[in-house]
């Protein structure tokens, strides 16, 4: 796993190495031994308990024959093949740590570099250990402020890219002002960091009223892509805090954006806002996927963002051009966006929200989608996204006086959720990235916080919150065969290879933001518990 392996991920199927299956994050495998015509014969090789009751988001990582996983204070080491532990690695953090942990005590994944596997504690420190060992190489903590006092966590996995560790912060609904930053993977050593919120003063500060900017959150709490031709990491960035907007009047840059930055640096050549003074949390965070598309009859290279307002963006990858956006999931807080400046154009919903009036808003808090990555196919031209189909009544009263580490959250607003259906809470889509129109939708009763993943034999894998592991026609959105692992799944699948065999790997273990807070009647009783499968044709 040099430089040069991280890059050609996409085309190595034996291994998984990057958070994404790849740099671009499109979650497609080209492996197809697994197909419509078998996939009922998909059994269980081995399943590894990583003893852990708080919730299981990690991305697997396979290198070689070994899964490396994580929880919020373990990374593990396991025989791809047999589920044997190879090593285990327990991390003590001050429990202080987790009063700004907003939405779950998980942590999603290593990043794995020249025998390293690295990655983040909730206390904002990066560690780096030997991957045939275990043994810890070296530690280091995000400088100052990024402390949990002053509101910063860490949930996210790095990005590795030409040596350097890409880490984001979580954190804006804890009054902090949010960053992304990079260290040398060598050695911890901290290179750069890029404020996602301006200081006084500097470009964008002007979009704050007061000092609000101060404590304007803006997070990056999950992990980007990299377009290795373009030499540009694409970055997704939360929202502002707090979370009730009336003292924070103006645009927010550069909280709900989609950052296009330079790895060694951290310089931002291009962004893109979604959601200029955002009241909903409706952060930019899921990730942008970058892939070759036809667009007005050419192909041309863009990054697609899912946006958790419910909105599809395509933007041109080089300069952040906005190519096309449309709704793919019910939202009410804008009519469209306007394709000369980008922005939304706002309804009486998103306005009377402003002064302070009750609401009922669609999406949810949560968004059409929150941070469940979706999965793209070069072979179909289509996304595969799990959606929320949620909505919420909001009243923002007057605000909170803020100061750093101060939850900036669910206090500062009420809320109540609305459905519109008690049955269906979310649907799994085929989309088309240029229209956001649906191929297909298939309902759940609660929505999965599962990515997914698709393969060249047209399957889609996804989890469900209630425990089972599912695979999907690509084409017709037919469920062609589940099975039923202990907690619910809030994972995500990959699949790889060896020795000839195609495999699949998923984490369950319910937990995250969904689960703690929803009030989801489904999920009532669910059993808590992280353990990691691994599944293969039945072939004796
Ligand atoms: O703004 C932030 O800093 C931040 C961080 C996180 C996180 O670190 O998990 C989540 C959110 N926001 C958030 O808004 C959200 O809905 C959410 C869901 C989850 C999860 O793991 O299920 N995390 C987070
Ligand atoms: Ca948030």
């Amino acid at each position: 796993q040099t430089a040069d392996d991280l890059k050609n991920d996409e085309n190595t199927p034996g291994d998984v190495l990057v958070y994404g299956m790849g740099y671009s994050a499109n979650r497609f495998s080209p492996l197809t031994q697994i197909n419509k015509d078998n996939v009922s014969k998909l059994v269980p090789v081995w399943a590894y308990s990583l003893a852990d009751l708080q919730g299981g988001e990690s991305f697997p990582v396979v290198k070689d024959g070994v899964i490396y996983a994580t929880t919020h204070n373990a990374t593990t080491a396991v025989d791809a093949l047999t589920g044997k532990q190879i090593w285990r690695v327990l991390h003590d953090y001050p429990p202080e740590s987790l009063r700004v942990v907003c939405c779950g005590i998980v942590n999603r994944g290593v990043a794995i570099y020249e025998g390293m596997v690295i990655r983040a504690l909730m206390d904002d420190r990066l560690v780096a250990l030997d991957a045939k060992t275990g043994k810890e190489l070296w530690m280091v903590n995000s400088p100052e402020p990024a402390t949990s006092e002053n509101g910063y966590a860490m949930t996210g996995a790095p990005l590795i890219v030409n040596g350097v560790v890409i880490m984001g912060v979580a954190g804006a609904e804890f009054s902090h002002r949010g960053f992304l930053e990079g260290y040398d993977a060598k050695t911890g050593k901290h290179l750069w960091r890029l404020y996602t919120v301006p200081a006084k003063g500097e470009p964008g500060s002007e979009t704050w009223e007061g000092d609000s900017q101060l404590t304007g959150g803006g997070s990056s709490w999950i992990t980007g892509t990299y377009d290795p031709e373009l030499d540009l990491v694409y970055w997704g960035i939360g929202n502002p805090a707090p979370w009730n907007p009336r003292a924070r009047k103006g645009d927010n840059l550069f909280t709900d954006s989609v950052f296009a930055i330079r790895p060694k640096t951290g310089e931002r050549v291009w962004y893109f806002q979604t959601t200029p003074q955002d009241p909903f949390d409706y952060d930019a965070v899921q990730t942008p996927v970058i892939a070759t598309i036809n667009v007005d009859g050419a192909p041309r290279k863009v990054v697609i963002q899912a946006n958790r307002g419910g909105f599809l963006y395509v933007l041109d990858a080089k300069d952040g051009k906005l190519i096309t956006a449309n709704p793919y999931g019910k939202l009410n807080w804008a009519s469209g966006i306007d394709m000369k400046t980008g922005r939304p154009m706002v309804t009486d919903v998103f306005t009377d929200a402003l002064e302070g009036k009750k609401v009922t808003v669609w999406p949810s808090i949560s968004g059409v989608t929150n941070w469940q990555h979706l999965s793209f196919s070069p072979r179909t031209g289509m996304l595969y996204i799990n959606t929320l189909h949620v909505g919420m009544t909001y009243e923002a009263p007057d605000p909170p006086k803020l100061t750093p580490g101060r939850p900036s959250g669910v206090p500062t607003v009420k809320r109540t959720t609305v459905t519109d259906d008690p049955n269906i809470r979310g649907y799994l889509k085929a989309v088309d990235p240029m229209t956001g129109k649906s191929k297909w939708e298939t309902p759940y009763r609660s929505p999965n916080y599962s990515s997914t993943m698709v393969t060249a034999s047209n399957l889609v894998f996804t989890g469900v919150m209630t425990g089972e592991f599912q695979a999907l026609d690509a084409d017709t959105g037919k469920i062609l065969w589940s099975f039923q692992t202990p907690s619910g799944i809030i994972g995500q699948p990959v699949t790889w290879e060896r020795n000839g065999k195609q495999y699949v790997t998923v984490m369950s273990g319910i937990g995250g933001v969904y689960a703690l807070r929803a009030g989801d009647p489904n999920l009532n009783n669910l059993p808590t518990g992280v353990s990691l499968w691994t599944f293969a044709l039945f072939d004796k």
